[in-house]
């Protein structure tokens, strides 16, 4: 279910009328996702998608939204939020912070195969490049100070074996944010979430990247990272997948090479954004928020895939 706060055909109505988006034709919930409510908005003029924020505040959003629509103008294929008269993008519907976005063509691909990772990374470095003069600063709100801080909330749930990989690799993760290869690195807005689910294809035409609402700044390293650990491994086991992961590697250096800096430490951020979402997931599994929408992702995928990354490391070609 992914229809928290229940959205009337009039409110829907009152809405277009204030973005000057046409008149009503359809308004459905989405069922997918697990954080916001989302409609589909068909009106006269086009497809769109309504998120009524359920987490999210008002003071954090503008940060995504604006992201978003720096990208979309840039030529990365985003949703664009739609303004209202005053050129506001952050809209309230049903008293929660709202956005109207276009609709993404395509769906899904949840079997990636080698064109799709390219397709990934091709747009992953385009993106890259076009956030440089996004003017806005937000950090990635679950970066290293996160886990620092929720490392030893999640610790008292877990058995002695993990606790120790957890505490081992946070520290290891700390002395590599303190090296000089780190300082070095090239950072900028990223996307931090870009899992399979988030991206559109139509066939292997990548259609669009969305749910930019763990987007921050952070190393373009780290969003690689995370890219590769999600597009590029068998999920059942958590393996690396040599071939797919050289595909995207390639089409993201075709279009921007990594610097010395990033080729030493893409083991050290592929162990760490297994890290991130290991901690995450113990955390939405063990503490979860009172009221929570949230259903909580398996923490042992990356337990294994932070186990495997230790055991074999990664280099790019
Ligand atoms: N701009 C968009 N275009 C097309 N479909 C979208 C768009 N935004 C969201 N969706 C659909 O809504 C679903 C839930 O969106 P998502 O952002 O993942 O929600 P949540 O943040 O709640 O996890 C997606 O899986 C996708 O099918
Ligand atoms: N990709 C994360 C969960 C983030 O949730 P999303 O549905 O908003 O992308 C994970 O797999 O742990």
């Amino acid at each position: 279910m992914a229809v928290f706060t229940e959205v009337s055909n009039p409110e829907a109505r009152e809405l277009l009328r204030r973005l000057q988006l046409g008149e009503l034709v359809e308004l459905r919930g989405i069922e997918g996702g697990i954080e916001n409510t989302n409609y589909f908005l068909t009106s006269d003029q086009g497809e769109f998608v309504l998120t009524l924020f359920e987490r999210l505040t008002a003071e954090q959003l503008p940060f995504y939204l604006y992201l978003m629509k720096h990208l979309a103008h840039g030529g990365v294929p985003v949703p664009d939020p739609r303004a209202d008269k005053n050129g506001d993008i952050l809209h309230t519907v049903c008293g929660k912070p709202a956005a109207v976005v276009n609709k993404l063509r395509g769906k899904s691909q949840l079997a990636p195969q080698g064109a799709h990772c390219a397709a990934v990374g091709t747009m992953l470095a385009r993106m890259h490049l076009a956030g440089r003069d996004f003017d806005r600063h937000q950090p990635n709100l679950r970066g290293l100070p996160w886990w620092n801080e929720t490392v030893p909330v999640v610790l008292p749930h877990i058995d002695d074996a993990q606790a120790a990989l957890l505490r081992s690799e946070l520290a290891y993760q700390n002395h590599v944010a303190a090296s000089s290869a780190y300082a070095a690195l090239p950072r900028g807005p990223v996307h931090a979430d870009l899992f399979r689910d988030n991206v559109m294809f139509e066939g292997e035409e990548l259609t669009g990247f969305f749910d930019f609402y763990f987007a921050g700044v952070d190393t373009w390293l780290f969003d690689l990272a995370v890219c590769l650990n999600d597009w590029c491994i068998d999920l059942p086991t958590g393996t690396h997948d040599t071939d797919r992961a050289s595909r995207m590697l390639n089409a993201y250096q075709a279009v921007r090479p990594l610097t010395a800096a990033e080729r030493e430490l893409l083991p050290a951020m592929l162990r760490a954004g297994a890290l991130r979402f290991w901690i995450s997931r113990l955390w939405d599994f063990y503490l979860p928020r009172e009221a929570s929408m949230l259903k909580p992702h398996d923490p042992t995928h990356f337990e294994r895939v932070l186990r495997g990354r230790i055991a074999l490391p990664v280099h790019a070609a």
